[in-house]
């Protein structure tokens, strides 16, 4: 990105309810992040410019949470990502956690489900929530994403939002597991993978039948909740 662009791209950034650290954060970090990364954007127009919508990324690296925040803010939405909740007890990422809104997920403990409330809040008050399925990075030796947790399928299906699956490849080149940021950022040669937006995956399919003709149609029962759900983690798992 040249630095002509780089104004370009800073003055139509969405900033509202950033809050002050997680903006700080944004406004250091996301210069030098466009100025010597090559980042790459694909697919920013599945992203609806407004409404509760789920951003599910595969999970590479470290560098992937800055990468999907920047994918975020250069589609136009503010992410609220859902994160190990351990990060809130960190000393300055702590601050930029609780400041921007971002939902903690106490992973493998009972209390995982808890961070499905907040979830379901922003995205009734129209937010973009940004998750990561798998919860981890994936073990596969060649990156392939594991199967991801039922949660991002839940939060779609309670609040009836689309979720645009973005795959993500590169940034373990960039910020390989269990490096050093700093010899990572040295090593990185202008690297910066590559991001790519799929179409929307919508909870509920259209059903075409008499009563219901194309609209989408919510039933109580069990069975078709479960289609659901499978077809859901399916698309984006
Ligand atoms: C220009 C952009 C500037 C952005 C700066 C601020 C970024 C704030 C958002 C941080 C979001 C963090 C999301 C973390 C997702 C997550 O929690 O994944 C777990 C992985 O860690 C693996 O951890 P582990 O299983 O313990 O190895």
């Amino acid at each position: 990105m040249t630095p002509v662009e780089l104004a370009a791209w800073t003055w139509k950034m969405p900033r509202r309810g950033r809050g002050f650290w997680f903006s700080l954060a944004i406004d250091v970090l996301w210069p030098i992040v466009v100025l010597f990364v090559r980042l790459r954007v694909r697919g920013r127009q599945h992203v609806p410019g407004n409404g509760g919508v789920i951003l599910a990324f595969n999970h590479l690296s470290n560098s992937d949470t800055v990468a999907a925040v920047v994918f975020a803010l250069m589609s136009g939405r503010v992410p609220r990502v859902l994160a190990k909740a351990s990060l809130w007890r960190m000393p300055v990422i702590g601050r930029v956690m609780r400041s921007g809104g971002h939902i903690p997920v106490e992973r493998g403990t009972v209390k995982a489900s808890e961070a499905l409330k907040p979830a379901a809040e922003a995205l009734l008050n129209g937010e973009c929530v940004t998750v990561f399925p798998e919860g981890t990075f994936t073990d596969d030796p060649e990156g392939w994403p594991m199967k991801g947790k039922s949660g991002v399928a839940r939060m779609a299906l309670e609040s009836q939002v689309p979720v645009i699956p973005v795959a993500e490849w590169g940034t373990q080149d960039l910020l390989p597991r269990g490096h050093d940021p700093a010899e990572a950022v040295a090593a990185q040669e202008g690297r910066g993978g590559r991001r790519r937006a799929g179409r929307p995956v919508r909870p509920v399919r259209p059903r075409t039948d008499r009563r219901g003709a194309g609209r989408g149609h919510r039933t109580g029962d069990g069975r078709h909740h479960d289609h659901v759900v499978g077809h859901t983690c399916r698309a984006i798992g």
